[in-house]
């Protein structure tokens, strides 16, 4: 049987929005609004993996956020419909009306689109928003424009921010997203130190290498377990005291006693506490560990 969809029209946006933070939530709250007034679905054409990582086969850079982190941030600020595009070398060597004309029309049925004045696209980023309003005509949609002024105004940067977590700022980032960075992991096994320690260590495992770990140190963080929130003190770094080799991310949620193995948690930073130090001993690390947990349970008494 002959089976035709109809696809609903769309207003898109493009872009990478990592981070989702404070500038591009404008913008894609102005998509949102936009898209209602036509009565079009407010959508998102994102690429991923980052063309950094493809064409310049980049291992090393590290994003706000991971795909699957992207998309939930979106769908939250009311984008409906989300297009991720696998970018290939293959993709990135797609000629702008080859883009505009399969991608963009036929696959998504854009009947309008929102862009920044600056936006370059198509092979080697060579078309712009005059040509892109040439292929309006052509292809019966329309271009929203988003003026200079505009995009100056918006201060906050995807770099700024993965700046300011590289250095541990997690309180400036926050300022900057709109809401508190956070990481999703699986919860695994440890060496099994923490519980002779007193302070069991939920050891958190993500499986995205790129995703951006803030500065090794001591933070505060919030999380969720079954619908409650919880509070705990997170360690980033190699735990020199154990002498320790490899890089782990570790919790200990304050009151709170449950088996969490294999627990998908996410966490978000509130505040850091230190940076990570050598002990020279287990007792030492011990005793510094209880300042931690007054210093926690300092802050989220104040946050009642
Ligand atoms: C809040 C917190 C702070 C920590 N600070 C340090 C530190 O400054 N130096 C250090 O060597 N280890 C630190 N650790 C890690 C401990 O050394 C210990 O290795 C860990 O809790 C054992 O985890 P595991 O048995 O779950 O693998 C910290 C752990 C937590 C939870
Ligand atoms: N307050 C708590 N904070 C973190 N994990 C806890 C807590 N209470 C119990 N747990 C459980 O204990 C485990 C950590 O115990 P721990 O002795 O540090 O072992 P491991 O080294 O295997 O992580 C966590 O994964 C979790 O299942």
């Amino acid at each position: 049987m002959l089976k035709l969809t109809v696809k609903s029209p769309k207003t898109t946006t493009i872009g990478t929005f990592d981070g989702v933070h404070v500038g591009h939530q404008k913008i894609l709250n102005h998509v949102v609004r936009l898209a209602e007034k036509q009565g079009y679905a407010p959508t998102v054409l994102t690429l991923f993996p980052h063309p950094r990582m493809v064409l310049q086969k980049d291992d090393s850079i590290k994003l706000l956020n991971t795909i699957e982190e992207r998309v939930a941030l979106l769908k939250s600020i009311g984008i409906e419909t989300i297009i991720v595009k696998e970018f290939t070398k293959k993709f990135s060597n797609l000629s702008a009306e080859d883009y505009v004309k399969t991608i963009l029309v036929n696959e998504i049925n854009t009947k309008q689109i929102v862009i920044g004045y600056d936006h370059h696209f198509g092979k080697n980023r060579t078309a712009n928003i005059t040509d892109l309003k040439k292929f309006a005509k052509e292809y019966d949609f329309t271009v929203e424009e988003i003026s200079a002024q505009d995009i100056e105004n918006v201060t906050v940067s995807s770099t700024k921010i993965r700046n300011a977590l590289n250095e541990g700022k997690v309180a400036l980032a926050n300022s900057f997203l709109g809401y508190n960075y956070f990481i999703t992991g699986k919860v695994i096994k440890g060496k099994g130190l923490g519980r002779t320690l007193d302070f069991p260590t939920a050891n958190i495992y993500i499986k995205e290498s790129y995703k951006l770990i803030p500065e090794d140190g001591v933070y505060i963080v919030k999380s969720r377990f079954k619908e409650e929130v919880i509070y705990g003190m997170m360690n980033i770094g190699t735990n020199p005291t154990v002498n320790g080799k490899t890089k782990s991310i570790e919790v200990h949620f304050i009151n709170f006693n449950e088996d969490i193995y294999s627990s998908e948690l996410k966490i978000e930073f509130l505040k850091r506490l230190r940076h990570e130090q050598k002990f020279k001993n287990l007792e030492a690390l011990k005793t510094q560990l209880q300042n931690d947990r007054t210093n926690a349970l300092d802050y989220m008494n104040n946050l009642k």
